[in-house]
């Protein structure tokens, strides 16, 4: 094989050589070959009208998937079976979406199938996302499926179109980050803390269009549930693709799922997958180091993800022009502690924090415990298999007794497309990844922070710092 005899290799450029059909030139860009096809209700229905106009066929159903959960309610249905949609505009496009699947063949998760969920969960869950594997989706957030060592990224809505059409995509080769964690973390602090702590450090355009591998021992020390945590949020430093080198973590979590290889193709797969690391001495743009053991647990005070800063810190004084109005538009006071700041709502979800482990941290901290008197605090699993994991272990039970709302699975409050939402001057506690004005409803302040956080800040009504609560639980 090339790979072995040719120079030290990246990740990166091992998953772009294998799925590359034409190579770049100066006036183009590659013709990428694409493995997986994840479709949601929001970027899809122009691309199938594009495809329908034309009388093209969908080209690969089987490798075209679909799931529902950007507009769908998190209230269940009525006692007629109607479910609750926020807008006419919002069934409608589960309705569309429900239509094209049907008519091209595709495979869809539909409300009230058991595998229904977040596309950025589901696909992992069920062993579709594998390594080596190119998966697109319209949808930004797509890089958190690098976590699995897949070339993972957010493709635009016409580009939908070309990947149904063609089962491939026009990509020229990004620039490559190495984002290296040296040490451990300290207790108390997860993935959600590197993200933000990570951001911070290199901007919200720091990653600038890149493909950035995460690398270090504290990357390596993540489950799988942490390392989608980051490389979701990769996209929030600017980067387009985010992903980890697979190993045994990697293998151990996908073994048995429902669309992982079996038997002897199980075998194969690994020694392939075996092969999906950087080399030493590989070459990358380049190389950043993060100091994880020294993080602590992060918010953000802003209104772009990298105006981040440890919960038991204080709010800085603005400078430019932008962090003044970010600051107005916050009511952050400079100099007065994060933990000052009072705290209407609550929200634990979306595809960066909806997953088991997120709900498990929270359950942590809110088990026999009670949300602050006015705060509402909501819960929205990521899939429904998250759901139904979560209450075999009763942690629904916990959220419940202490006040908070338990939902059906959807992107919920991170985007407000579903009508949940903040109102106008409310601030949210948000375990989501876009801290961006009235993303979470008109006017909405959003803080972005671990499951950790965003439960201690429930049950404290202001902003709080969660290991207090984590450790003694730990210790009791
Ligand atoms: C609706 C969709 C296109 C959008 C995205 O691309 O990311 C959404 O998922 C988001 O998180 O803002
Ligand atoms: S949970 Fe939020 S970030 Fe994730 S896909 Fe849905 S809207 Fe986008």
């Amino acid at each position: 094989m090339s790979e072995l005899s040719s120079s030290p290799k990246s990740l990166f450029d091992k998953l772009w050589e294998r799925h590359v059909v034409v190579e770049e030139t100066v006036e183009a860009p590659a013709v990428l070959y694409i493995d997986l096809h994840l479709i949601h209700e929001v970027t899809s229905p122009q691309a199938f009208s594009v495809l329908d106009g034309r009388g093209l066929k969908v080209r690969r159903p089987d490798k075209t998937f679909g799931t529902l959960d950007h507009s769908t309610p998190t209230l269940p249905a009525n006692a007629k079976g109607e479910l609750p949609y926020a807008t006419p505009e919002a069934k409608t496009q589960v309705d569309t979406l429900i239509r094209n699947c049907e008519k091209h063949g595709v495979e869809l998760l539909n409300m009230g199938d058991p595998r229904r969920g977040i596309v950025h969960v589901i696909g992992p869950e069920l062993g579709l996302t594998q390594p080596g594997k190119t998966i697109v989706c319209g949808d930004s957030h797509t890089s958190t499926h690098g976590a699995f060592g897949a070339l993972a990224f957010g493709i635009g809505t016409t580009e939908v179109g070309h990947v149904l059409a063609t089962q491939c995509v026009l990509q020229r080769k990004p620039k490559s980050i190495r984002v290296n964690f040296d040490g451990a973390l300290p207790e108390g602090v997860g993935a959600k803390d590197m993200a933000l702590a990570m951001i911070a450090q290199i901007g919200a355009d720091g990653g600038q269009g890149c493909a950035i591998e995460f690398a270090g021992e504290a990357v390596r020390d993540l489950s799988m549930d942490g390392r989608m945590t980051l490389c979701n949020m990769s996209i929030e430093a600017g980067a387009r693709f985010g992903m980890v080198a697979p190993d045994q973590t990697t293998f151990e979590w996908l073994h048995g799922r429902d669309y992982t290889p079996k038997g002897l193709a199980w075998n194969e797969a690994l020694a392939d997958w075996m092969e999906l690391k950087t080399d030493l001495g590989a070459s990358f743009d380049w190389e950043v180091h993060v100091d994880a053991a020294n993080i602590r647990p992060m918010i953000t005070f802003g209104v772009s993800p990298d105006a981040a800063a440890p919960v038991d810190d204080m709010a800085p004084t603005p400078q430019t022009d932008a962090e003044h109005h970010a600051a107005d538009y916050m009511q952050f006071t400079a100099g007065k502690p994060f933990s000052d700041v009072a705290v209407n709502r609550v929200f634990i979800g979306s595809c960066t924090n909806s997953r088991l482990s997120d709900l498990r941290e929270a359950a942590l901290v809110m088990r026999g415990r009670k949300v602050k008197p006015g705060v509402i605090a909501l819960v929205v699993p990521g899939s429904e298999a998250v759901k139904r994991a979560a209450e075999a272990e009763k942690l629904h039970e916990v959220f419940l007794a202490a006040g908070a709302e338990w939902r059906e699975p959807g992107c919920s409050m991170c985007i407000a497309m579903n009508g949940d939402s903040g109102k106008p001057g409310e601030l949210v506690v948000s375990t989501s990844n876009r801290n961006f004005i009235g993303r979470q409803g008109k006017g909405v302040r959003t803080v972005l922070a671990s499951p950790a956080t965003a439960a201690a800040s429930a049950i404290e009504g202001h902003i709080a710092d969660p290991r207090p609560y984590l450790f003694a639980r730990e210790s009791a």
